[in-house]
């Protein structure tokens, strides 16, 4: 019997599945077809997911485990940071370790458990790095700019000023007011930039942020290979270190920023080191179900003899979100 969990993180929800369980690891392209079929809200189990958290043997010196990201509709992101925090309680539970490493597409990051946000809702911090800019991280084109900090892009979205930060997956990133944030921006925007566009050729994630105060932000993100999302991990702290750019009046470098998002809040630092920006992510890492299936049905997309079972964890976390300041009409979407 193969065992996978669903978890969330911010209610970002995935599939963890553990390949060094496996008798024999998956192929890409089997990879692909089950984390579409079984992320689908339709075809899925429990509702869907936006993607699969995929643990292999680490691939570099020094780490515990490799973290691969397929996104729902099969594509492959180079990070999660929701996911990496649930994918280190995963593993911290499993090796009793509570630090160590994760190999991830372009880096190995450093994780590590951290205080509870409240009873039954652990937590743990997550490193976001490599930083770039420069057009080619991202990548984009067509748009007069080596790099967008701040700028004004009418062919995105007039009137609107962009940043863009690859961590390594990319981002772009609005701050604005109540309204806009509200309004029905994000997904055109969104929808666009992940359609055939000449901008950014292999889609983006893009986060609208209003800023609640110093160090407090709301961030509402369109998802690459996803669509709308509770929350982005990496978006989030993308656009904390937006934040420490374009106002630096309302963010310090060192000093935690209270991320809300429509699945609940995370806390960022951004860090600069070296001449590098890194941001260290801390936020829930919770289990909500423990699936068991056969190895065969795993391959084949069989869901029909799925033993599910689930866990106290969710009733928590909702006990969480309830006492959190409510700042506008965004309210979790599962
Ligand atoms: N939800 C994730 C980001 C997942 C990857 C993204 N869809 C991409 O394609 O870059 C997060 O929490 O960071």
């Amino acid at each position: 019997m193969v065992n996978l969990l669903k978890v969330h993180g911010s209610q970002n929800h995935f599939f963890i599945l553990d390949q060094t369980e496996l008798e024999s690891p998956l192929t890409d392209n089997e990879l692909k077809s089950f984390t579409k079929k079984i992320s689908d809200p339709k075809t899925g189990l429990l509702n869907g997911t936006d993607g699969v958290l995929v643990i292999n043997k680490p691939v570099r010196e020094h780490a515990l485990a490799q973290m691969r990201v397929i996104n729902a509709d099969g594509s492959e992101a180079s990070m999660c940071g929701n996911g990496l925090r649930t994918v280190a309680r995963y593993l911290s539970e499993k090796y009793h370790k509570t630090s160590f490493l994760v190999d991830t597409m372009n880096a190995s990051l450093r994780v590590r458990k951290d205080k509870d946000f409240a009873p039954n809702v652990p937590a743990f911090a997550v490193e976001i790095s490599p930083v770039r800019f420069n057009k080619e991280a991202l990548p984009f084109d067509n748009l007069g700019y080596d790099r967008l900090i701040d700028n004004y892009i009418p062919e995105i979205y007039p009137g609107l000023r962009f940043t863009s930060i690859a961590v390594p997956n990319p981002h772009l990133i609005s701050f604005m007011n109540q309204k806009q944030i509200t309004g029905p921006i994000l997904g055109t925007v969104g929808k666009r930039l992940n359609d055939k566009n000449p901008y950014f050729t292999d889609g983006v994630n893009v986060n609208f942020a209003q800023i609640l105060d110093k160090n407090k932000l709301f961030v509402r993100t369109y998802e690459r290979g996803v669509g709308f999302t509770n929350a982005c991990g990496t978006g989030m702290s993308a656009t904390s270190l937006a934040l420490v750019l374009t106002h630096p009046e309302m963010a310090d470098l060192d000093t935690p920023i209270s991320v809300y998002n429509p699945g609940g809040m995370v806390k960022t630092v951004v860090h600069y080191e070296e001449s590098q920006y890194w941001i260290e992510l801390i936020g829930n890492a919770t289990f909500t179900h423990h699936l068991s299936l056969d190895e065969a049905d795993l391959r084949t997309g069989t869901f029909e003899h799925v033993k599910i079972t689930e866990t106290n964890e969710q009733t928590a976390y909702e006990k969480f979100v309830d006492q959190l300041p409510k700042f506008n009409d965004i309210t979790t979407l599962a």
